[in-house]
């Protein structure tokens, strides 16, 4: 198949735009009308830098309202066709996109159509000129890709066919059955859109809300499934109306475009068996086993005030690097790495973030497998000098410039604690700390208009499915949150962002200047247990307001003693069926960085209801500048 995006999908000048589509390796391009009529030259200069670039324009779109006109709209709506003719001589381009009819003057009647039809296709025959038909989910007539087919089909003409868009099939749930009936030589394009699960007109949708192919809810895997069934192996193009991504960078929304594509054609090839011709060979999606460490770029002030609060945790410190000024921070499966080092990427990152989370590591089954679907995938790995007999740890720059590394058991990469590191002899077998014994979950606060990147980027590269997007009511404004996760529940992450300033992910964002995790959970075996060892060790807890604990008291069967209990230490709970959940949370550290404990039982969730309480504790705590203090 080959690969093209419409330059609606970015942002930017028409040049921007085709300049950011030959970096991300597009070889096609679908021009729209809006993009050449607001560039400041002919369409032959437009031509010549589509040529320059190495691009091929495959198509000119949209042409609307053409057809079932009644006249004198009629003979008009042809003059206009044939104006676009001579631009699309000028401009190299031989195929013409006709979306349906959505005037209330237009006739209906498949007939009329298809005699219309029939006409343009002898028209564009004279030039040398292709035409494709698309149902719009809102035409007035047609709007169902089964009638554009039946229009075509009687239009009967070597020149017109017809083209599928995925977003306008899978809205409107239209059986997609009948796509494997349609002989692959009469489908001219295939556009493909995803789309979140919206309750919005069709319009509305269609032009704000587009998205990747992963990124959204729509079944585009069904829709592809139903192409390839058809042999078809031409032309499949990107064409995302996205606000978002109008406000996004050019460059890398271009490349999210390309490597979602290839991420869907390469699930479509294991989906069904059946090879997709000239998609390279990825390795599958990395098998993720949860976080095997999170490093810290530290300065030495701010590593002592960290090193106290991973005290007060129960962490112990483990081992001291063999070359570098880095510690080894453990607790039950919990390690964390304190990276002071004046040389290297953490120091680096240190200078520019401040004392901050500079890369996690992933337990995955194998490493440069990873690496190499990471590199196939255009995502950016990462290699920096290892010491003499240290591990070199395999890594892709992750968000916010901050590094995702790989480790695995098959390349002995899991030796890192004793290879990289000099045992302290503190953390011994018999060492509990504070009943702390796995990463949970992480949380990344991120700009509103990338959060659709790494969602593409988690869930191409690693075996996760992502949860439906949540809003969130913080204090100063709605943060959107969406997790990818393992089925097995053994690597989670909540991706946050928010349009408003004022909210925490956002203020997060100033005060590390990026994006990165805000916030790490983990897992108690017994939270009371542990929140009572915190206190011994002069942990301070966020406070929870009394209000929420009566609320309580009303909405479960919970005892009074029991929210006596969490009212106690200030444990926050959710329950999901028969399913509970406990969490409790530090004070937010410098950097606007803090810590959640939990203990889940049998619940699968992230306590969405407490998640407003506990966004306002923390404000209270922390008012932005420009809200007033309580
Ligand atoms: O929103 C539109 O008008 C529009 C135009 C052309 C298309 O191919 C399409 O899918 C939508
Ligand atoms: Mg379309």
């Amino acid at each position: 198949m080959q690969t093209a995006i419409a330059t609606v999908s970015l942002s930017g000048t028409l040049e921007e735009k085709l300049q950011a589509i030959a970096a991300a390796q597009f070889k096609g391009v679908e021009i729209f009308e809006n993009d050449l009529l607001s560039f400041n030259g002919t369409p032959a200069d437009v031509r010549r830098i589509i040529d320059d670039l190495g691009l091929k324009t495959i198509t000119f779109q949209p042409f609307r309202d053409f057809e079932g006109m009644p006249e004198p709209q009629r003979s008009k709506v042809f003059d206009r066709a044939e104006r676009k003719f001579d631009l699309m001589q000028e401009l190299n381009c031989d195929l013409l996109l006709v979306c349906s009819n959505v005037s209330p003057h237009s006739l209906g009647g498949i007939d009329r159509a298809a005699a219309d039809f029939h006409e343009l296709g002898e028209r564009a025959a004279r030039r040398g000129i292709r035409v494709g038909f698309e149902a719009l989910a809102w035409g007035r007539h047609i709007n169902d890709y089964r009638d554009a087919w039946e229009v075509v089909r009687r239009a009967n003409h070597p020149s017109i066919g017809l083209v599928l868009d995925s977003f306008h099939a899978l809205v409107r749930a239209t059986p997609l059955g009948a796509i494997r009936s349609i002989p692959k030589d009469r489908i001219f394009l295939v556009q493909v859109a995803d789309a979140p699960l919206l309750d919005m007109d069709y319009l509305s949708w269609s032009r704000h809300y587009r998205c990747f192919p992963g990124q959204g809810d729509l079944a585009v895997d069904d829709f592809m499934e139903a192409l390839q069934a058809t042999g078809f192996d031409g032309l499949i193009s990107l064409e995302i109306f996205n606000d978002r991504f109008r406000a996004g960078s050019a460059r890398s929304v271009a490349v999210d475009g390309q490597r979602s594509l290839l991420f869907m054609l390469d699930q479509l090839q294991r989906r069904t068996g059946n090879d997709v011709s000239g998609l390279p060979d990825l390795p599958p999606r990395a098998a993720c086993h949860g976080v095997e460490f999170v490093e810290f770029a530290m300065d030495e002030r701010g590593a002592r005030a960290f090193e106290q609060v991973l005290g007060g945790l129960g962490f112990v410190k483990a081992g001291v690097h063999r070359s570098k000024d880095v510690t080894h921070w453990r607790q039950g499966g919990i390690n964390i790495v304190v990276n002071c080092d004046k040389e290297g990427f953490a120091h680096s990152f240190n200078i520019t973030h401040g004392p901050s989370v500079c890369a996690i590591a992933l337990r995955v089954d194998d490493a440069p497998a990873t690496i190499e679907r990471a590199v196939k995938l255009l995502d950016q790995p990462f290699r920096q000098a290892v010491g003499p007999g240290e591990l070199d740890i395999p890594a892709v720059r992750g968000l916010g410039g901050s590094l995702i590394y790989f480790v695995d058991r098959k390349s002995g990469l899991d030796r890192l604690w004793d290879a990289d590191f000099e045992p302290t002899g503190q953390a011994s077998g018999d060492f509990v700390g504070a009943g702390l014994i796995a990463v949970d979950h992480l949380s990344q606060s991120m700009h509103y208009e990338e959060m659709l990147t790494w969602l593409l980027f988690y869930v191409s590269l690693l075996d996760v499915r992502k949860t439906p997007a949540q809003n969130v009511m913080d204090p100063g404004g709605v943060v959107q949150s969406q997790v990818v996760e393992t089925e097995d529940g053994t690597f989670r992450l909540a991706l946050n962002a928010s349009q408003s300033r004022h909210t925490q992910a956002s203020r997060f964002l100033t005060d590390i200047f990026g994006s990165g995790v805000q916030h790490i959970a983990l897992a108690a075996s017994d939270i009371f247990a542990t929140v009572e060892r915190l206190r011994a060790n002069g942990v301070e807890l966020l406070p929870i307001p009394e209000n929420y604990y009566d609320d309580l008291e009303a909405r479960t069967d919970l005892s009074a003693e029991q929210i006596d209990q969490l009212r106690e230490v200030n444990v926050l709970y959710d329950r999901d069926g028969t399913a509970e959940f406990f969490q409790a949370y530090t004070k937010t550290l410098e950097g606007g960085f803090f810590f959640e404990i939990v203990e889940r039982r049998g619940y699968e969730g992230f306590g969405a209801v407490n998640a407003p309480i506990r966004l306002a504790a923390q404000t209270r705590l922390a008012p932005p500048p420009t809200m007033p203090r309580l």
